[in-house]
């Protein structure tokens, strides 16, 4: 089965009049009157603790979808794609840094990146021809991250730090060089060096790639970094009253 997205295009998000309720009757927890973001964009998003960074990039990702307005995601209209079309969609196109990693226990660190390219021919593709196979671009994702030692990519991911397996899990979401990276506080267990090493990456791959690039976080002083910044306290003043 293929989806027919439009790799080429231009902005490669594009929201309109969005709420989103998690149930009928409750307030929305995120309004978004207008938002577009080009290719090759960085956008930091930021917001309070319970502010919606976590819902609007499970709404880009098409985990879930919009009570009211519209969610385009590479020329395709999320909400009106069937659960598989969603689901090919984001495998093929979408890196997704979780909040808590969603890291795969009982595998390896270096089966953990691969992953991707085992639910999209289109990423495993992507890596060979970058690096020459999936597990050549694994080891040049996790070495960029400090994580190259050869008998740590082959331990369970539970016998990592914390540190370690967000790193893991940012290597996982850039595997076959999907067209946008949506990463969900992804430095918070990072130190300050690491944290260095992990936008220099993140960087170098948005302009090898042309990757969009949409990190949500509280740490305000990521923010400077970005091509642009938005605080979705200031575009949706009214979340928490309707
Ligand atoms: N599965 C859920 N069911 C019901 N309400 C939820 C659910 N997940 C989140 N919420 C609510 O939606 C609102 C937005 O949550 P969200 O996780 O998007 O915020 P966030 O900005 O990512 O927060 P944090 O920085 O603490 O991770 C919060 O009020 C939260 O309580």
């Amino acid at each position: 089965m293929r989806t027919a997205v439009d790799t080429t295009a231009d902005p490669v998000i594009r929201l309109a009049k969005l709420a989103f309720r998690w149930r009928t009757g409750t307030a929305a927890v995120l309004r978004l009157d207008r938002l577009e973001i080009r290719r090759g964009e960085r956008v930091f998003v930021s917001a309070p603790s319970g502010g919606g960074k976590t819902t609007l990039l499970g709404l880009l990702a098409g985990v879930i979808a919009p009570t009211e307005g519209t969610v385009e995601v590479l020329g395709q209209r999320m909400e009106r794609l069937s659960g598989a079309r969603r689901d090919r969609l984001r495998a093929d196109h979408i890196g997704y840094v979780f909040q808590l990693f969603n890291l795969i226990p009982y595998l390896s660190v270096i089966d953990n990146v691969t992953l991707p390219g085992r639910f999209s021919r289109r990423r495993r593709t992507r890596a060979a021809t970058r690096t020459g196979s999936p597990e050549a671009e694994a080891r040049r994702l996790l070495a960029h991250l400090d994580l190259g030692d050869d008998g740590l990519v082959r331990r369970p991911v539970t016998q990592l730090s914390v540190g370690q397996q967000q790193r893991v899990a940012v290597a996982r979401a850039l595997m076959g060089s999907p067209e946008i990276l949506l990463a969900d506080e992804p430095t918070s267990a990072l130190d300050a060096d690491r944290r260095e090493a992990f936008l220099t990456l993140l960087f170098d791959e948005c302009a090898a790639t042309n990757l969009t690039l949409i990190l949500a976080s509280h740490d305000h002083t990521l923010a400077s970094r970005f091509d642009r910044a938005i605080a979705l306290q200031d575009v949706a003043p009214a979340a928490a009253a309707t």
